[in-house]
């Protein structure tokens, strides 16, 4: 497959264990999203022998700082030789824009970039309460917007936002989503779940899909069934 749309969230709170189950799964079949749980408990190092293994990385750290501190957040992130690398859409339209430029450096070797827009834990109550009178979906569209006018290359939304923001800003801004489960997989804590074929079917790009891969007795054929899902 050369370009595999699942990435496993790797959350796991021991490097061992992260090690031996990705020892299970085949770089040619999938990508890898560290996030902070991850890169704070084990850092770089960790991230280069996933590389090293063959896997392409999602670093999911969500920058959110001043355009300065994020555009030299990102270019670590691109030293690291990342695939694909996240910054916070409410960090402001300067922000991204500064980001975008300090990977140019990095010429066709630079990761993807792309923006979170509202969390999928954030209510309409929770928006209220940091000063945002408008539903969750206007302001995913507004902050979407915002991400492609600054030039990033894609969003991090919910599967159900994908058919509107596709619709909306085009088929090459790329869209990464979680709460996706292989029909008959447990929901676990997701709200609003997708099947993989469901998803791409709407429009998503990049399909996050954690638990049903990383707790399962043979991840790789799990994987096999998604990836045979999809072209079925
Ligand atoms: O940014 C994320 O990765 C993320 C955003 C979001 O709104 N919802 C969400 O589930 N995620 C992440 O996506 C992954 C989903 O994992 P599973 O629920 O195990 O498939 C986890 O790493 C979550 O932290």
């Amino acid at each position: 497959m050369t370009d595999p749309k699942v990435v496993v969230a790797l959350d796991f709170n021991k490097q061992a264990d992260a090690l031996s189950f990705v020892d299970r799964i085949q770089p040619t079949d999938c990508r890898l999203k560290v996030g902070k749980e991850m890169f704070t408990h084990f850092g770089p190092e960790f991230v280069k022998t996933l590389s090293n293994k063959g896997f392409d990385v999602f670093l999911d750290l969500k920058f959110h700082d001043i355009p300065n501190t994020v555009a030299k957040a990102v270019s670590a992130a691109a030293d690291l030789g990342v695939w694909m690398v996240n910054v916070h859409a409410s960090g402001g339209q300067k922000m991204m824009e500064q980001a975008k430029h300090a990977l140019q450096a990095y010429g066709n070797d630079a990761p993807l970039l792309i923006a979170v827009t509202v969390l999928t834990s954030m209510s309409r109550e929770d928006l209220q309460g940091i000063g945002i009178d408008m539903e969750p979906q206007e302001q995913v569209m507004r902050l979407a917007r915002l991400t492609q006018q600054s030039g990033l290359d894609g969003v991090v939304c919910s599967a159900m936002e994908a058919e509107m923001l596709k619709q909306s800003l085009g088929q090459d801004f790329k869209l990464v989503t979680p709460g996706i489960r292989p029909a008959g997989s447990a929901a676990d804590d997701q709200k609003r779940i997708m099947t993989p074929k469901q998803a791409i079917d709407v429009g998503v790009d990049y399909l996050v899909v954690g638990r049903p891969i990383t707790k399962a007795e043979d991840p790789q054929l799990v994987l096999n069934q998604i990836n045979a899902s999809l072209i079925s």
